[in-house]
C-alpha cells in the first residue's frame, strides 16, 4: 500500500507513527511546510518527507490529508488535476464536508470522510469514518487500513462532528480525568510516578473491562460498590459535585464550538 499524509503535523505524524508500528505501507510520503522535524523519519527507508505535494500524489494511492481545515481547498485545487482512478481521498479535516470536497476535486473520485484520535500513533484509535457513493467501493479498504491502528465504525456524515468531540477531542477528555486521579493518589501518598501508574492502568483496566465484556458501565459499578462501602461514599460524592452533569456539559459545549468551525 502506498501511502502518503498531507500535512504531517500532531495527527499526521501519529497516523505516520501507527502505520509505521503496523506495517501498513509499502511506500509513505510525508508532506510539511517546514519538514526538518520530521526527516529523521526517511532513517525508515520506505518514508519520503517532503514539501512537494503534488509528488505525493503522484507516488501514492491512499492520500490522507490531515491539514488545518483553512488549508484544504488551497491543496486540493493544487494536486487534483493529479487524481486518478487508483486514488482513495481520505480527509481527517474537522467540519469539512465530502460535498465541499466534491465542489473541489468532483464526485468521481473516492472519497472518505474519517474522524482518528491521536492515540492512533499507538494504534489504538477510536476512529469514525464516512464516504461519498463512490467511495463505497473504498470504505472496506479505509476500514482496515484503521483497523490496523484501532478500531473504526461506519456512520453517517451527519454525525461527524459529534464523533469529533467524543473521539478527538475525547482524547483530552480522558487525559484530563487521567490526571485529575492522579493528583487525587499524589494526596493520598503516591509518588507522582507511581500515582500516574495507578490512573493509566486502572483506565485502562476498566476500559477493557467493557470491551471484554460487552456489559454495560453500572454492572461494573454494581460489581466494585460495597453496600455503606468507600467506592459508593466517592461515587455519590462525585455526583453531588456534578461529575457526570459538568462531563455532559463539556461535550455540549464543545459540539457548539464544533458546529461553529463546520459552517465557517
Ligand atoms: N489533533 C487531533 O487530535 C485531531 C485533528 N483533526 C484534524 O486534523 C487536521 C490536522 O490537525 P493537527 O494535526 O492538529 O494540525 P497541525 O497544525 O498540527 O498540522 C497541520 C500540518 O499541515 C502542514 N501543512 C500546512 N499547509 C501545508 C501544505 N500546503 N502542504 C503540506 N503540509 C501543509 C503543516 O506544516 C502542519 O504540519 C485538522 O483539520 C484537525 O481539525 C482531526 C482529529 C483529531
Ligand atoms: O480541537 C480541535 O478543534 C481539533 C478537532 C478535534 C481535535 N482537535
Amino acid at each position: 500500500m502506498k501511502i502518503a499524509i498531507i500535512g504531517t503535523g500532531n495527527l499526521g505524524l501519529s497516523i505516520a507513527h501507527g502505520i509505521l508500528s503496523s506495517n501498513g505501507a509499502t511506500s509513505m510520503y510525508l508532506t510539511k511546510r517546514s519538514p526538518g522535524s520530521i526527516k529523521e523519519l526517511e532513517k525508515y527507508g520506505m518514508v519520503t518527507v517532503t514539501t512537494d505535494n503534488r509528488e505525493a500524489v503522484q507516488k501514492s494511492d491512499i492520500l490522507i490529508f490531515a491539514v488545518q481545515p483553512g488549508q484544504i481547498e488551497g491543496i486540493l485545487e493544487n494536486t487534483r488535476d493529479l487524481l486518478t482512478e487508483k486514488h482513495v481521498i481520505i480527509s481527517t479535516i474537522t467540519g469539512f464536508s465530502i460535498d465541499r470536497i466534491e465542489k473541489i476535486i468532483g464526485k468521481d473520485q473516492h472519497i472518505i470522510r474519517s474522524m482518528p484520535n491521536t492515540a492512533i500513533s499507538v494504534g489504538k484509535s477510536m476512529t469514525c469514518i464516512c464516504c461519498n457513493e463512490k467511495g463505497k467501493k473504498r470504505i472496506d479498504l479505509a476500514k482496515a487500513i484503521f483497523n490496523r491502528m484501532g478500531h473504526s465504525i461506519e456512520i453517517s456524515e451527519e454525525k461527524m462532528q459529534a464523533a469529533t468531540v467524543i473521539c478527538a477531542s475525547g482524547i483530552a477528555f480522558w487525559m484530563r480525568l487521567i490526571r485529575a486521579t492522579t493528583q487525587g493518589a499524589i494526596q493520598l501518598g503516591f509518588d507522582a510516578k507511581e500515582a500516574q501508574e495507578l490512573a493509566m492502568y486502572t483506565c485502562n483496566g476498566a476500559a477493557e473491562l467493557l470491551i471484554e465484556s460487552g456489559s454495560h458501565p453500572e454492572e461494573e459499578i454494581d460489581r466494585v460498590t460495597t453496600p455503606k462501602g468507600c467506592t459508593i461514599q466517592g461515587l455519590n460524592e462525585m455526583e453531588h459535585q456534578g461529575l457526570s452533569s459538568s462531563l455532559i456539559r463539556g461535550m455540549m459545549a464543545s459540539y457548539e464550538k464544533i458546529s461553529h468551525i463546520g459552517k465557517n
